[in-house]
């Protein structure tokens, strides 16, 4: 069932167009995450379906209600912030508690409430502390509680991992998604850590400059991104302008860099075209099967994997290679790289080519 909806939302601040006719759906129980690089629009949506900012243009709808004459306090939004925003002086137990009194929700049905919340966060045994004795990650927890006490229709994330360190963020995306699961309530996060965004989300709305560049789940828009913009803010991608020579029933023939390349069957018409392949669908190979061949200039260790940046005629190609422990290819060395058809996508030209 769609329960939020926007519609050709817009905010603009004199000529900045800071959200650009946006229209995305949200299913009831589905966790959506916004993402996008600094000043793309993101914290913008979030305030206007909370109601902290009104839109310019456009609609928003929750559960069938369209929000434009709901103030903020009436929407029945759970949120969280980057800063956790509790109150310092009271303990978890009254933090989580204060929304539910300041609904006068009954002492016994408040008290069940705040202990399942702590309970599903996983701070029972911390009630009584207060917030300045807790770490960053125990902190975010509280703020989550006290989101989730009041049984919101909507629970609303705007950055609420990233000022935790590395490890306990990574914790905490696997805590969160799991405390979203079993309370099953519908989320929408802000987020412009990619990583983070793939990992937690059921589908992701990229956006750049105010404007929807793909909405899918975390799968698709990172193996089938729709533009070259898409490709490579997820993870890592090896781009060339090129020339759509051809494109039937066996698939299609590129040319880049003086290259001819083979590519998956697609819709665009011969013609100028961007190619992409990720660095780990590229496999380094013996000369007579080298779709192009090039030196490596630098090889960075990751643990994982390494990492080759290796000079083409194409281009500077990204080669993945896992760590099996084997000796790794020297730089200077000359190597030959290969993929699989299937691993190129094509994508609409960002630049005019004359390959
Ligand atoms: N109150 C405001 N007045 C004027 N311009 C604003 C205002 N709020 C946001 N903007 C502009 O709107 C655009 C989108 O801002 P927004 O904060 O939504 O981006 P964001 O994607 O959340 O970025 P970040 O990740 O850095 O928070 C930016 O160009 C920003 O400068």
């Amino acid at each position: 069932m769609t329960f939020l909806v926007l519609d050709g939302l817009t905010k603009t601040y004199g000529d900045v167009r800071a959200v650009d006719n946006l229209t995305c759906t949200v299913e009831k129980g589905e966790f959506v995450s916004l993402l996008g690089p600094s000043g793309c629009g993101k914290t913008t949506t979030l305030q206007m379906i909370a109601g902290f900012t009104s839109p310019t243009g456009g609609r928003i709808e929750l559960a069938g209600r369209d929000l434009a004459s709901i103030p903020a306090r009436q929407r029945g939004l759970g949120i969280v912030f980057q800063t956790y925003a509790l109150f310092m002086h009271m303990t978890v137990r009254e933090n989580v508690a204060f929304g539910l009194e300041m609904r006068k929700v009954p002492k016994a049905e408040l008290t069940r409430r705040v202990n399942d919340a702590l309970e599903m966060v996983h701070l029972g045994a911390l009630a009584d502390r207060y917030p300045r004795a807790m770490s960053g990650g125990q902190r975010q927890r509280v703020a989550l509680a006290r989101a989730l006490v009041i049984e919101p229709e909507l629970l609303l994330l705007d950055e609420p991992l990233s000022n935790l360190d590395a490890k306990l963020r990574e914790e905490m995306q696997l805590e969160l998604r799991r405390i979203q699961r079993e309370a099953g309530v519908t989320t929408v996060m802000v987020t412009h850590d990619q990583s983070e965004a793939l990992a937690m989300s059921d589908r992701v709305v990229v956006m750049d400059k105010g404007r929807l560049q793909q909405v899918d789940s975390p799968f698709d828009v990172y193996e089938t991104p729709r533009s070259s913009f898409v490709s490579t803010f997820l993870g890592k991608s090896n781009n060339f302008p090129a020339t759509l020579q051809s494109n039937d029933e066996t698939g299609s023939v590129i040319l880049s860099g003086g290259q001819t390349l083979r590519g998956p069957r697609v819709s665009h018409l011969p013609g100028p075209v961007e190619i992409a392949v990720r660095p780990e669908r590229i496999e380094l190979v013996d000369a007579g099967a080298g779709l192009v061949s090039g030196t490596v200039r630098e090889r960075i260790f990751f643990g994982a994997q390494w990492m080759l940046a290796v000079e083409t005629p194409m281009g500077e190609f990204l080669v993945a290679r896992r760590n099996a422990g084997a000796r790794e290819v020297e730089i200077g060395s000359t190597v030959h790289l290969a993929w699989a058809p299937h691993d190129l996508r094509i994508l609409p030209a960002e630049h005019e080519v004359s390959a």
